[in-house]
Protein backbone atom coordinates (compact mmCIF):
# COMPACT_ATOMS: atom_id res chain seq x y z
CA UNK A 1 0.00 0.00 0.00
CA UNK A 2 1.41 3.39 -0.83
CA UNK A 3 1.91 6.03 2.01
CA UNK A 4 -0.01 9.13 1.51
CA UNK A 5 0.75 11.04 4.51
CA UNK A 6 3.61 10.64 7.53
CA UNK A 7 4.57 12.38 10.11
CA UNK A 8 7.85 12.07 11.70
CA UNK A 9 9.06 13.30 15.15
CA UNK A 10 5.67 15.13 15.00
CA UNK A 11 6.36 17.47 18.11
CA UNK A 12 4.53 20.85 19.76
CA UNK A 13 5.58 22.72 22.98
CA UNK A 14 3.35 25.34 24.26
CA UNK A 15 5.62 26.85 26.82
CA UNK A 16 6.55 24.01 28.89
CA UNK A 17 3.41 21.68 27.99
CA UNK A 18 4.48 19.00 24.96
CA UNK A 19 0.73 19.00 23.15
CA UNK A 20 2.10 16.48 20.31
CA UNK A 21 4.92 14.61 21.33
CA UNK A 22 7.38 12.75 18.79
CA UNK A 23 4.45 11.10 16.92
CA UNK A 24 6.02 8.49 14.36
CA UNK A 25 2.60 7.81 11.53
CA UNK A 26 1.90 6.46 8.36
CA UNK A 27 -1.86 7.13 6.75
CA UNK A 28 -1.94 4.21 3.43
CA UNK A 29 -3.31 6.22 0.19
CA UNK A 30 -7.59 5.57 0.47
CA UNK A 31 -7.45 4.48 3.67
CA UNK A 32 -9.90 5.50 6.52
CA UNK A 33 -8.53 5.85 9.91
CA UNK A 34 -9.71 7.89 13.36
CA UNK A 35 -7.98 8.87 15.76
CA UNK A 36 -9.31 8.77 19.45
CA UNK A 37 -8.62 9.50 23.12
CA UNK A 38 -9.08 11.91 26.45
CA UNK A 39 -9.90 15.27 26.29
CA UNK A 40 -6.70 16.97 25.70
CA UNK A 41 -5.01 14.21 24.50
CA UNK A 42 -3.44 15.93 21.11
CA UNK A 43 -5.99 14.84 18.60
CA UNK A 44 -6.95 18.72 17.34
CA UNK A 45 -3.44 19.92 17.57
CA UNK A 46 -2.27 16.83 15.90
CA UNK A 47 -4.27 18.24 12.80
CA UNK A 48 -3.27 21.61 12.84
CA UNK A 49 0.18 20.37 12.63
CA UNK A 50 -0.76 18.09 9.28
CA UNK A 51 -2.94 21.06 7.92
CA UNK A 52 -0.09 23.36 8.65
CA UNK A 53 -2.22 26.13 11.06
CA UNK A 54 0.35 25.37 13.77
CA UNK A 55 4.14 25.08 12.88
CA UNK A 56 5.96 21.74 14.55
CA UNK A 57 8.37 23.08 17.34
CA UNK A 58 10.32 20.02 15.72
CA UNK A 59 10.07 16.95 13.12
CA UNK A 60 8.27 16.50 9.77
CA UNK A 61 5.18 16.12 8.01
CA UNK A 62 5.17 14.39 4.58
CA UNK A 63 2.57 14.47 2.34
CA UNK A 64 2.92 11.86 -0.84
CA UNK A 65 6.88 12.24 -0.19
CA UNK A 66 7.32 15.85 0.07
CA UNK A 67 8.19 17.92 3.26
CA UNK A 68 5.18 19.87 4.03
CA UNK A 69 6.92 22.47 6.87
CA UNK A 70 7.36 25.11 4.44
CA UNK A 71 3.58 25.14 2.81
CA UNK A 72 1.04 27.14 4.18
CA UNK A 73 -2.27 25.72 5.19
CA UNK A 74 -4.06 27.05 2.06
CA UNK A 75 -0.83 25.87 -0.05
CA UNK A 76 -1.03 21.91 1.36
CA UNK A 77 -5.38 22.49 0.60
CA UNK A 78 -4.22 23.05 -3.14
CA UNK A 79 -1.78 20.08 -2.89
CA UNK A 80 -4.17 17.83 -1.96
CA UNK A 81 -4.46 18.13 1.67
CA UNK A 82 -7.73 19.21 2.72
CA UNK A 83 -9.41 19.76 6.13
CA UNK A 84 -13.15 20.80 6.86
CA UNK A 85 -13.97 23.75 6.65
CA UNK A 86 -15.67 25.47 10.12
CA UNK A 87 -18.60 27.21 10.15
CA UNK A 88 -17.00 30.08 9.99
CA UNK A 89 -15.78 29.71 7.12
CA UNK A 90 -19.31 29.87 5.62
CA UNK A 91 -20.91 32.79 4.03
CA UNK A 92 -24.34 32.95 6.28
CA UNK A 93 -25.73 35.07 3.96
CA UNK A 94 -25.60 33.34 0.67
CA UNK A 95 -27.48 30.46 -0.44
CA UNK A 96 -26.64 26.61 0.24
CA UNK A 97 -25.56 26.17 -3.27
CA UNK A 98 -23.95 29.34 -3.65
CA UNK A 99 -21.35 28.46 -1.26
CA UNK A 100 -20.45 25.07 -3.02
CA UNK A 101 -19.98 26.78 -6.10
CA UNK A 102 -17.63 29.09 -4.62
CA UNK A 103 -15.83 26.35 -3.28
CA UNK A 104 -15.67 24.37 -6.67
CA UNK A 105 -14.74 28.16 -8.65
CA UNK A 106 -11.70 28.17 -6.10
CA UNK A 107 -10.17 24.71 -7.14
CA UNK A 108 -10.78 25.96 -10.46
CA UNK A 109 -9.54 28.57 -10.12
CA UNK A 110 -11.48 30.66 -12.14
CA UNK A 111 -12.15 34.57 -11.06
CA UNK A 112 -15.16 36.14 -10.92
CA UNK A 113 -14.77 37.97 -14.31
CA UNK A 114 -14.33 34.71 -16.14
CA UNK A 115 -17.89 33.37 -14.78
CA UNK A 116 -19.91 35.55 -17.12
CA UNK A 117 -19.75 32.98 -19.67
CA UNK A 118 -22.66 30.60 -19.28
CA UNK A 119 -21.36 27.65 -19.64
CA UNK A 120 -18.75 28.28 -17.27
CA UNK A 121 -21.26 29.11 -14.97
CA UNK A 122 -23.57 26.26 -15.72
CA UNK A 123 -20.49 23.68 -15.36
CA UNK A 124 -19.64 24.87 -11.76
CA UNK A 125 -23.54 24.64 -10.44
CA UNK A 126 -23.56 21.06 -11.51
CA UNK A 127 -20.60 20.00 -9.74
CA UNK A 128 -21.37 21.78 -6.96
CA UNK A 129 -25.40 20.48 -7.17
CA UNK A 130 -23.65 16.92 -7.69
CA UNK A 131 -21.83 17.59 -4.44
CA UNK A 132 -24.92 18.28 -2.31
CA UNK A 133 -26.68 15.55 -3.69
CA UNK A 134 -23.32 13.34 -2.26
CA UNK A 135 -24.31 15.06 1.29
CA UNK A 136 -27.86 14.96 1.15
CA UNK A 137 -28.53 18.60 1.00
CA UNK A 138 -29.80 18.72 -2.74
CA UNK A 139 -33.36 19.72 -1.36
CA UNK A 140 -31.74 22.74 0.58
CA UNK A 141 -29.95 23.94 -2.38
CA UNK A 142 -31.53 27.40 -2.29
CA UNK A 143 -32.01 27.98 1.44
CA UNK A 144 -29.76 30.35 3.15
CA UNK A 145 -26.66 29.19 4.68
CA UNK A 146 -27.93 30.97 8.16
CA UNK A 147 -30.89 29.23 8.30
CA UNK A 148 -29.89 25.61 8.06
CA UNK A 149 -29.64 23.05 11.09
CA UNK A 150 -26.36 22.75 13.27
CA UNK A 151 -26.16 18.93 11.55
CA UNK A 152 -26.77 20.81 8.01
CA UNK A 153 -24.30 22.88 8.04
CA UNK A 154 -21.51 20.36 8.79
CA UNK A 155 -23.01 18.45 5.55
CA UNK A 156 -22.16 22.02 4.27
CA UNK A 157 -18.79 21.88 5.60
CA UNK A 158 -18.45 18.40 4.30
CA UNK A 159 -19.40 19.58 0.81
CA UNK A 160 -17.27 22.20 0.22
CA UNK A 161 -13.85 20.19 1.66
CA UNK A 162 -15.06 17.95 -1.17
CA UNK A 163 -15.66 20.67 -3.85
CA UNK A 164 -11.60 21.15 -3.12
CA UNK A 165 -11.42 18.01 -4.20
CA UNK A 166 -8.39 17.18 -2.21
CA UNK A 167 -7.39 13.14 -2.04
CA UNK A 168 -6.78 13.73 1.91
CA UNK A 169 -9.80 14.45 3.83
CA UNK A 170 -9.28 15.99 7.75
CA UNK A 171 -12.42 15.51 9.52
CA UNK A 172 -12.33 16.84 12.94
CA UNK A 173 -15.25 16.05 15.13
CA UNK A 174 -18.20 16.02 12.34
CA UNK A 175 -20.73 15.10 14.77
CA UNK A 176 -19.71 18.06 17.61
CA UNK A 177 -22.45 19.90 18.82
CA UNK A 178 -25.18 17.81 16.88
CA UNK A 179 -28.27 16.54 18.14
CA UNK A 180 -28.92 12.57 18.53
CA UNK A 181 -31.41 12.36 15.53
CA UNK A 182 -28.77 15.05 13.20
CA UNK A 183 -25.92 11.52 13.64
CA UNK A 184 -26.62 9.21 11.30
CA UNK A 185 -27.35 11.43 8.14
CA UNK A 186 -23.46 13.08 8.73
CA UNK A 187 -22.72 8.72 9.38
CA UNK A 188 -24.50 7.97 5.62
CA UNK A 189 -22.54 11.54 4.34
CA UNK A 190 -19.13 9.95 5.23
CA UNK A 191 -20.02 6.65 4.30
CA UNK A 192 -20.95 7.40 1.20
CA UNK A 193 -17.56 9.53 0.93
CA UNK A 194 -15.37 6.27 1.84
CA UNK A 195 -17.39 3.79 -0.43
CA UNK A 196 -16.77 6.09 -3.40
CA UNK A 197 -12.77 4.38 -2.69
CA UNK A 198 -10.88 7.43 -4.01
CA UNK A 199 -10.19 9.72 -0.45
CA UNK A 200 -7.96 9.21 2.27
CA UNK A 201 -10.21 9.83 5.35
CA UNK A 202 -8.74 10.94 8.64
CA UNK A 203 -11.03 11.62 11.69
CA UNK A 204 -11.34 12.70 14.58
CA UNK A 205 -14.31 11.58 16.75
CA UNK A 206 -15.82 10.59 20.27
CA UNK A 207 -18.50 8.36 18.94
CA UNK A 208 -17.29 4.59 19.54
CA UNK A 209 -20.02 2.96 17.35
CA UNK A 210 -19.29 5.47 14.34
CA UNK A 211 -15.43 4.80 14.77
CA UNK A 212 -15.51 0.98 14.57
CA UNK A 213 -18.28 1.07 12.26
CA UNK A 214 -16.19 2.92 9.40
CA UNK A 215 -12.54 2.86 10.39
CA UNK A 216 -9.77 0.21 8.81
CA UNK A 217 -7.57 1.59 11.45
CA UNK A 218 -7.75 3.43 14.69
CA UNK A 219 -4.98 5.76 16.14
CA UNK A 220 -5.54 6.09 20.18
CA UNK A 221 -3.66 9.28 21.28
CA UNK A 222 -2.80 9.85 25.02
CA UNK A 223 -0.94 13.13 26.83
CA UNK A 224 0.37 13.83 22.99
CA UNK A 225 1.82 10.45 22.29
CA UNK A 226 1.01 7.53 20.25
CA UNK A 227 -0.85 5.13 23.10
CA UNK A 228 -1.76 2.68 20.52
CA UNK A 229 -2.29 1.99 16.87
CA UNK A 230 -4.04 -0.94 14.83
CA UNK A 231 -7.45 -2.27 13.54
CA UNK A 232 -10.80 -2.07 15.56
CA UNK A 233 -10.68 -4.92 16.87
CA UNK A 234 -7.11 -4.89 17.85
CA UNK A 235 -7.35 -1.50 19.73
CA UNK A 236 -10.53 -2.89 21.37
CA UNK A 237 -9.12 -5.61 23.00
CA UNK A 238 -5.95 -4.00 23.36
CA UNK A 239 -5.06 -3.58 27.03
CA UNK A 240 -3.26 -0.38 27.50
CA UNK A 241 -5.90 1.07 25.36
CA UNK A 242 -8.54 -0.40 28.09
CA UNK A 243 -6.88 0.95 31.27
CA UNK A 244 -6.00 4.36 29.83
CA UNK A 245 -9.06 5.52 28.13
CA UNK A 246 -11.71 2.78 26.83
CA UNK A 247 -12.75 1.48 30.26
CA UNK A 248 -15.45 -1.00 30.14
CA UNK A 249 -16.33 -0.04 26.35
CA UNK A 250 -15.17 -3.56 24.99
CA UNK A 251 -17.10 -5.84 27.59
CA UNK A 252 -20.46 -3.30 26.57
CA UNK A 253 -19.64 -3.62 22.82
CA UNK A 254 -19.25 -7.65 23.08
CA UNK A 255 -21.96 -7.80 25.20
CA UNK A 256 -24.53 -6.09 22.50
CA UNK A 257 -23.01 -8.03 19.07
N1 LIG B 1 -2.56 27.21 21.25
C1 LIG B 1 -2.38 26.54 22.39
N2 LIG B 1 -1.68 27.11 23.42
C2 LIG B 1 -1.46 26.43 24.57
N3 LIG B 1 -1.88 25.18 24.80
C3 LIG B 1 -2.57 24.56 23.83
C4 LIG B 1 -2.87 25.21 22.58
N4 LIG B 1 -3.57 24.34 21.80
C5 LIG B 1 -3.72 23.22 22.54
N5 LIG B 1 -3.12 23.35 23.74
C6 LIG B 1 -3.04 22.31 24.77
O1 LIG B 1 -2.57 21.13 24.14
C7 LIG B 1 -3.23 19.98 24.67
C8 LIG B 1 -3.88 19.20 23.55
O2 LIG B 1 -5.04 19.89 23.09
P1 LIG B 1 -5.95 19.38 21.89
O3 LIG B 1 -7.02 20.39 21.69
O4 LIG B 1 -5.10 19.03 20.75
O5 LIG B 1 -6.56 18.04 22.49
P2 LIG B 1 -7.71 17.12 21.90
O6 LIG B 1 -7.23 15.71 22.03
O7 LIG B 1 -8.12 17.58 20.55
O8 LIG B 1 -8.88 17.36 22.95
P3 LIG B 1 -10.49 17.41 22.76
O9 LIG B 1 -10.94 16.01 22.58
O10 LIG B 1 -10.93 18.00 24.05
O11 LIG B 1 -10.78 18.30 21.58
C9 LIG B 1 -4.21 20.48 25.73
O12 LIG B 1 -3.59 20.38 26.99
C10 LIG B 1 -4.42 21.92 25.33
O13 LIG B 1 -4.76 22.70 26.45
Amino acid sequence: MTTILKTENLTIRFGGHIAVDHINFEMPENQFKSIIGPNGAGKTTFFNLISGELKPTEGKVYFKDEDMIRFSSVDRTRKGLGRSFQITNVFPNLSVLENVRIAVQSKEKIRYQMIRHISKYTSLSQKAEELLGLVRLYSKKHVIASQLSHGEKRKLEIAMLLALDTEVLLLDEPTAGMSLEEVPAILEVIRRIKEQGNKTILLIEHKMDMILDLSDSIMVLFNGKVLADGTPIEIMQNEMVQNAYLGGLYDEHIAKS
